[in-house]
């Protein structure tokens, strides 16, 4: 059943989420209330590390642009900025692998993560859900802006595109989950709706999570649990 709150007239932010927090509150007793309705779970996915392999990309063109340079396996990845550990490694390899990433062409090709596909499908698909992508460009947003909107045209259909929140701040971004391979969130918004599922990438895998924060390890884990473990919420 899908849910709406009549108390959701009021468009504002803060309003709808604490309308969405009530409503499942309802959902989870004994039946609804006047002046509420069933609202549907909001679930925000993050681009790339999520649903796009941004970091196997970085490796395969920094080695086929610089092949006597030296370059960071992804086992050996470690903190989101792929561009501060290269420059660990030495001051000017920053430049060179940022070159990599703000060319022309590179997030259009980027390869799918396995399974991500299939579960956006799945996920769009699932009675009381609602699915968008809310994914952040470069500062150099030149091609990368564009080149986000056409991977998701082409790889999940013209109608998702509808579906892109670009953002650089996603704790402005009102939803009850969002899956983000970047360990760290931060925003003008404190306390965002969203609870953040850290979806492992090769720069996460090593971070201890404090309870009681989740982690869904690939597309291959139970994503669908995540989900009706927040309905009941
Ligand atoms: C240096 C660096 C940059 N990024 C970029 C790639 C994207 O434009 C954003 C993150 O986008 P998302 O959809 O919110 O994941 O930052 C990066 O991902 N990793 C880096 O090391
Ligand atoms: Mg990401």
């Amino acid at each position: 059943m899908k849910l709406i709150c009549i108390c959701m007239s009021a468009l504002a932010v803060r309003d709808r989420r604490r309308c969405g927090r009530v409503c499942r509150e309802r959902r989870a007793g004994s039946g609804l209330s006047m002046g509420s309705v069933a609202a549907p779970l909001r679930v925000l996915l993050d681009m790339d590390g999520v649903l796009a392999d941004f970091e196997g990309a970085v490796l395969r063109e920094f080695r086929a642009r610089f092949p006597t340079e030296p370059c960071v396996e992804l086992e050996e990845r470690r903190g989101f900025s792929v561009r501060e550990q290269y420059r660990s490694l030495r001051e000017d390899l920053a430049a060179k692998v940022a070159s990599v990433y703000e060319s022309p062409g590179f997030f259009l090709d980027l390869d799918p993560i396995p399974g991500a596909l299939e579960a956006v499908q799945e996920m769009l698909h699932m009675q009381d859900t609602e699915v968008f992508i809310c994914t952040s460009p470069l500062q150099k947003y030149e091609h990368c802006i564009v080149e986000k909107y056409k991977w998701v045209e082409k790889h999940l259909g013209p109608t998702f595109v509808e579906r892109i929140i670009l953002t650089r701040d996603k704790t402005v971004v009102a939803a009850d989950l969002l899956f983000d391979d970047k360990d760290t969130i931060q925003g003008a918004e404190a306390n965002p709706s969203w609870e953040h599922i850290l979806f492992t990438c090769c720069h996460n895998r090593h971070v201890q999570l404090p309870a009681p924060r989740r982690r869904l390890r690939s597309w291959a884990d139970d994503w669908k649990a995540i989900l009706e473990s927040k309905r009941r919420q």
